[in-house]
């Protein structure tokens, strides 16, 4: 028996994310949570035949003491017995934002949810989406080890929607339709250039002239703008982002039955991964989005690809890991030090 839990289920994400999991015959139970409509939207995918029950939990409105209880309560159905917990609650960017801006906000919501898991599924796997995922995934992890429940290898941040951006946009460079033929890794974190594609790692292989790739890792790195700009003021992707979140989900089960072979770019704390140790002496950090091969019990290896970078990535990796660092020390500081 599969439970899989969406925490921000009413949303941009959490709807079409929920029917896709409500489609896949790896999912027994889903249960949906949010602050608002989450019942409506339990309801609705509730009609649909196929394998999944599906159950929805929302918050209660206000926030006196037994209107506290209640979301307490709800948090608590909601969660027992998960085996795997997608989080895409929080505020998307709007035009003129930045993912760090997100910050302000989705920090507390993250610190919040990941309280909940830690309470009543701290043995799930987590996967955690909302932004900025450079920092919202070292609050979980310290949210986690405050509870005595961290397991760095059940936490990842989702990356994938680099990964289905640069397999895509490569695809439409040279012409062809089909951008599943392609495998390439990205690496480093989920905002701007801490994004970085290893276009010479990509299998089949490809070479783009100078030009050109520049234009593609651009392309790559603030393709979340290219989205946030086309819905002007609307919100963020949210149809590709819950393809990503989908597809991360279901490599996450599939290693969990015993599938074999299955990695996968994720953004996870390398010193608790094997393999990952390396990883961190090498950046500096011990947060960092690599190719990870999945097991039985998540995160089972760290590759490490990026010591096979050439010149060009190089250079890309050391303004990533500037600017990660930042973004890595303000979310373990909102735990840690949380007058500052
Ligand atoms: N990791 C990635 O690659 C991507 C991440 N994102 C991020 O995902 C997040 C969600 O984006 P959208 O779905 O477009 O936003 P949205 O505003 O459409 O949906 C967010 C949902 O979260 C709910 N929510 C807020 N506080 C909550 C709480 N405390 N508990 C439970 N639910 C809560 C809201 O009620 C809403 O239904 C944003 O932070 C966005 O930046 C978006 C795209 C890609
Ligand atoms: O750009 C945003 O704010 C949403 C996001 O993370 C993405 O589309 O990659």
């Amino acid at each position: 028996m599969v439970k899989a839990v969406v925490l921000g289920a009413a949303g941009g994400i959490g709807q079409p994310l929920s029917l896709l999991c409500k489609m896949s015959p790896l999912i027994d139970v889903l249960s949906l949570f949010d602050v608002v409509n989450s019942p409506g939207v339990a309801t609705d995918l509730s009609h649909i035949a196929t394998k999944a029950h599906v159950e929805g939990f929302v918050a209660a409105k206000g926030d006196f003491k037994g209107e506290q209880q209640e979301t307490e309560d709800a948090k608590k159905a909601a969660l027992t017995g998960a085996d795997i917990v997608i989080i895409p609650a929080g505020v998307p960017r709007k035009p003129g934002m930045t993912r760090d801006d997100l910050f302000k906000i989705n920090a507390g919501i993250v610190k919040d949810l990941i309280t909940a898991v830690a309470k009543y599924s701290p043995k799930a796997f987590i996967l955690v989406i909302s932004n900025p995922v450079n920092s919202t995934v070292p609050i979980a992890a310290e949210v986690l080890k405050e509870a005595g429940v961290f397991d760095p290898q059940r936490l990842f941040g989702v990356t994938t929607l680099d990964v289905v951006r640069a397999e895509n946009f490569v695809a439409d460079l040279l012409g062809q339709k089909d951008s599943s033929k392609f495998n390439i890794p990205v690496v480093g974190g989920h905002s701007g250039n801490t994004i970085v594609p290893l276009f010479s790692q990509t299998q089949p292989p490809v070479d783009f002239p100078a030009d050109k790739l520049d234009g593609l890792v651009h392309r790559v790195q603030f393709g979340g703008d290219e989205v946030v700009k086309a819905k002007d003021g609307a919100g963020s992707a949210t149809l590709s982002m819950a393809y990503a979140g989908f597809r991360f989900a279901e490599a996450v089960l599939k290693a969990a039955k015993g599938e074999k072979g299955i990695v996968e770019p994720t953004f996870v704390y390398l010193p608790g991964v094997e393999g990952g140790d390396a990883i961190a002496k090498a950046t500096g950090t011990d947060y960092f989005a690599v190719p990870v091969e999945l097991g039985p019990n998540g995160a089972a290896k760290a590759i490490n690809i990026i010591s096979k970078a050439n010149d060009y990535e190089k250079k890309l990796l050391d303004e990533a890991i500037k600017a990660l660092k930042t973004n890595i020390d303000a979310g373990v500081n909102f735990i840690q030090k949380p007058s500052k």
